[in-house]
């Protein structure tokens, strides 16, 4: 049964509309004014949003209703809001629509105005989440389709899964894709990012809080864990969550049990958890930051995203890819890749992974003259390698590392390995020794 907010200062306009909507299955709740729509937003499931623009402090101009909607954009909220307002006029609802509004009615509505617009914009979303479900997590070589046949067996389990990898390698994606294959999809994945949330609202924000628990608790909140009860919990940049509070992940994650902050008696929460990381944990661990206890939860099963420069060969398949979906997006057609602009992207290092790739192409997309991507249209600097994530080494080990990348280059040939280093012979062979490097003869 779908959800819909009614937010309006009148009384009687919000049971009108309740009364039409509930004889037609929908649920309602109703909200007097946009900050208790917030509220009402953070703690329900809402699919759809009906929004009064003049509340009683400025009953004409629209100025609290086009608030609300920046401030649902601004906060990422994907719900489809329909705009009503007695004073309907065509600028006002240009600018509603151009804030995210999918429909506008005026007041007094017909009731089957009024249903025909709730019902096609909840069908609407319905047909965007089918079709982004379907476009997900893509694989093209075989190491990629292994590792998503990985994802897929393991989605099945119950076992808590921690996925890892550098920014922008698909972690969220995966996440996302495992719980659509998990026996959990049917109920929707809740996400929280931790490096997004301020350090003194990580408590409130994972268990929830009671209203009046600290100052600015003005109203009831429900946490994360009890959103995800019997679904999956994404906790994306799990290495952010503050040390104090590692312990009371630890106990919900090992007993199920968590107290609402300002309240005392416990709650339980059935929810299975997929950690997302581009830290390494283990030295988080090292530093005293992250606790050994609280890994050994999270990560009963790891995947691990490799980068996409460890993964050149599907960049032709990822390329044609994302340039139809921003061809999609923009407008265009046939657009394709030249020989030298593919060149061009094969031979970088890709630090921001699939999103640069995504985001380079768009703009090439966008750019491009004619409907062939040419070289100049893909703005990256190829050959800038000093970004290239290197582990901390002496110089010593990183010359035996070069050395025996070298050796291996030109086949065992230690005189042209030398040679294309800037080393003698007598040079190469010192360090062969030094280094204790097995030389084929
Ligand atoms: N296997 C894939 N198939 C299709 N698109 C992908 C794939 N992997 C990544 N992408 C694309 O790359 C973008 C970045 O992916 P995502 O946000 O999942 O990465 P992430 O590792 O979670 O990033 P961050 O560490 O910054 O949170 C996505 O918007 C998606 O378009």
């Amino acid at each position: 049964m779908k959800t819909v907010l009614i937010v309006d200062d009148l009384i009687d306009v919000r049971l009108s509309a309740r009364i039409v909507l509930e004889s037609h299955g929908f649920h309602c709740l109703e909200a007097q004014h946009p900050s208790a729509a917030m509220t009402c937003l953070e703690q329900n499931q809402i699919d759809l949003i009906l929004l009064d623009m003049n509340f009683s402090q400025d009953t004409t101009s629209g100025q609290e209703g086009l608030a609300f909607l920046s401030k649902l954009q601004s906060l990422n909220y994907t719900i489809p809001v329909i705009v009503i307002t007695a004073w309907a006029k065509i600028d006002l609802a240009v600018q509603a629509m151009q804030k995210g509004a999918c429909d506008f009615i005026e007041k007094p509505w017909k009731n089957a105005r009024l249903l025909e617009a709730v019902q096609g914009a909840t069908i609407q979303t319905d047909l965007l989440q089918t079709t982004s479900t379907q476009s997900h997590f893509l694989a093209f070589s075989a190491q990629s389709k292994q590792l998503l046949e990985k994802a897929q067996r393991i989605a099945k389990t119950e076992a808590n899964i921690l996925i890892t990898g550098e920014n922008g390698t698909g972690k969220s994606m995966l996440a996302e894709y495992i719980h659509n294959e998990s026996l959990r999809a049917s109920l929707e994945m809740i996400s929280v990012n931790m490096a997004a949330i301020p350090e003194n609202l990580f408590e409130s924000e994972l268990f929830g809080h009671k209203k009046g628990a600290f100052t600015d608790a003005k109203e009831n909140r429900t946490g994360r864990f009890t959103l995800a009860n019997d679904s999956s919990l994404f906790l994306d940049e799990v290495g952010c969550l503050p040390i104090a509070l590692q312990a009371k992940l630890l106990r919900v994650l090992e007993s199920g049990e968590y107290e609402e902050v300002g309240c005392s008696t416990s709650k339980r929460s059935n929810a299975r958890v997929i950690s997302a990381t581009n830290a390494d944990l283990n030295k988080l661990i090292e530093q005293g930051e992250f606790r050994r206890d609280l890994l050994f939860r999270l990560n009963t099963l790891v995947i691990e995203l490799p980068p996409l420069r460890e993964r050149l060969d599907e960049i032709a398949a990822f390329a044609e890819h994302f340039i139809a979906k921003h061809m999609n997006r923009y407008g265009r057609t046939d657009v394709s890749l030249s020989e030298q602009a593919y060149k061009k992207l094969k031979s970088y290092h890709w630090p921001g992974n699939m999103r640069e790739l995504s985001h380079v192409l768009e703009r090439a997309v966008i750019m491009a003259d004619t409907n062939v991507i040419q070289a100049q249209d893909v703005q990256i600097q190829p050959g800038d390698e000093s970004l290239l994530p290197l582990p901390l080494m002496t110089l010593e080990q990183a010359e035996k590392k070069l050395i025996l990348k070298a050796i291996d280059h030109f086949d065992g040939n230690v005189v042209r390995a030398g040679e294309f280093l800037g080393l003698s012979k007598s040079a190469i062979y010192r360090r062969v020794d030094k280094f204790n490097i097995q030389v084929k003869d």
